[in-house]
């Protein structure tokens, strides 16, 4: 019997997959029937405003709409966020550093500790 996946790993396995069909979209994507070919094709601006067009869109559903909406809208983000990186050519795994890194950090301790400019 298969133990069914928790959220993480379901998470996981979602981004995994997706990180995958944006790689092979970048590479022999039809602009004319993808929307990751012709977002990746426009290159990183593009993928910026929707990075922060799905942001606001988030921010909003947040704030004022139901539980099923900041559901989509989150997807939205990691969808776009995930073609922003590859329309930079920053890897997965760059993150994946940054955000172990910081484990164990206080996000206080840490402003705190930033040099004044
Ligand atoms: N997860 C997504 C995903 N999320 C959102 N979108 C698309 O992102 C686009 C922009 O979303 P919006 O809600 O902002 O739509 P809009 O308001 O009409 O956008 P604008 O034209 O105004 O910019 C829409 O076309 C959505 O369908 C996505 N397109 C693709 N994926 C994944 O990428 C895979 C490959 O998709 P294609 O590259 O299109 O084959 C899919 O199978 C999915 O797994």
């Amino acid at each position: 019997m298969t133990t069914p996946l928790g959220p993480l790993a379901r998470l996981a396995a979602a981004l995994e997959h997706l990180s995958g069909t944006i790689d092979a979209r970048a590479l022999e994507g039809d602009a004319g029937t993808s929307w990751t070919a012709r977002l990746l094709a426009k290159g990183p601006d593009a993928a910026a405003a929707k990075i922060a067009e799905e942001g606001n869109e988030l921010a909003e559903a947040v704030i004022r709409e139901s539980d099923d909406n900041v559901a989509s809208e989150a997807a939205d983000v990691i969808y776009h966020l995930m073609v922003g990186l590859r329309a930079r050519g920053v890897p997965l795994d760059a993150v994946a550093a940054k955000l172990e890194a910081r484990q164990g950090t206080s996000g206080i301790a840490e402003k705190a500790s930033r040099k004044p400019e």
